[in-house]
């Protein structure tokens, strides 16, 4: 497939966000700033003062790729949704800290937040038809994000979503752009919806169950989309998925959760190739049809 210059992709000068100089050595930094540093992050229910989550750390620096794995129900989403600062009613973030870019969450105000979803940390989620409004044309909503989070002028916004729309590989952009989402298919819809979270130029993006709902083809095609957001743009990607196929693919990192506990977690293929708990080797037994080998063999290479 094609690759994305950062500067394709997101409309910046690909020199902004090169590696930083040390003060000490003045070398070019190895460990860059974690992006997103979650830590000890606890999530309690208010109806029945349920902890629901409790205590989910990891750090994330640019370009790479934390996976959170984990039956249903076992906290993934809502961990994503405290990260993005918007929990459903009544639940709370009771314990531990999140950090976008440096900035303590919990600190910011409602504005702030509203401010930072999209244009430092944005998200995508199973079933893109409903989060794009049937009514409207495909492209006028992405250029409405360029306009609102970029303040770019109607005529620069559009030429941006046009562009964005080529860059996650949509054949004729320029037709997608008039396109109603009753028009596309899901995997297009998946990529529209990934133009309009990148539109911003984010430096965090959350995939939660993003290729769940599409074919196996298509789910390949997207997810070497997010790999090449992520080699090319330096996105730090966090990827829920139940499957382990989909993780072992693409991330650098792996958090197992289970009943909203993380019962094991560090470098995927530690993980997947010698898990240390009962619960990761029934996952991965339950995964074995999903050929995890071809992954791990793929990633290693
Ligand atoms: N909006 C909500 N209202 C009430 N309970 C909720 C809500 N969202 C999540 N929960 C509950 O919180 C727990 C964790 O849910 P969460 O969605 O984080 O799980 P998950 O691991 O993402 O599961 P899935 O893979 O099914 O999406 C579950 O018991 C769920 O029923």
């Amino acid at each position: 497939m094609t690759t994305l210059a950062k500067s394709t992709l997101t409309g910046t000068d690909p020199t902004e966000t090169g590696p930083t100089e040390s003060p000490e050595t003045g070398a070019a930094a190895t460990t860059a700033e974690p992006v997103l540093a979650v830590r000890d992050v606890r999530i309690r229910s208010q109806v029945d003062d349920r902890e629901i989550v409790k205590g989910v750390s990891f750090e994330l620096t640019p370009g790479k790729v934390v996976g959170i794995v984990g039956e249903s129900g076992s906290g993934k989403t809502l961990t994503c949704r405290a990260v993005l600062g918007i929990l459903p009613p009544h639940f709370e973030v009771s314990a531990g800290t999140i950090h976008v870019a440096g900035e303590d969450v919990a600190t910011l105000e409602p504005r702030q937040l509203t401010a930072m979803r999209g244009s430092t940390i944005s998200a995508v989620f199973q079933d893109p038809a409903s989060y794009l409004n049937p009514s409207i044309q495909v492209g006028p909503q992405i250029a409405e994000v360029i306009r609102v989070k970029k303040g770019a002028k109607r005529r620069e916004a559009r030429r941006r979503a046009v562009e964005l729309l080529a860059a996650v590989h949509l054949r004729d952009p320029e037709l997608v752009y008039t396109q109603y989402t009753y028009e596309l298919s899901g995997g297009m819809l998946q990529r529209v919806l990934i133009a309009a979270a990148i539109a911003a130029d984010p430096r965090v993006l959350i995939a939660d169950e993003a290729t769940t709902a599409l074919d196996v083809t298509v789910q390949a095609e997207i997810l070497d989309l997010l790999a090449d957001l992520r080699d090319n743009a330096g996105l730090a990607l966090v990827v829920v998925s139940h499957d382990l196929a989909v993780v072992a693919q693409l991330c650098d990192e792996v958090l197992v959760m289970r009943e909203g506990e993380v019962v094991e977690q560090g470098p995927t293929e530690q993980v997947l190739y010698h898990p240390r708990h009962d619960y990761t080797r029934l996952l991965i037994s339950e995964h074995e049809q999903y050929g995890l080998e071809k992954f791990l063999t793929r990633e290693q290479s």
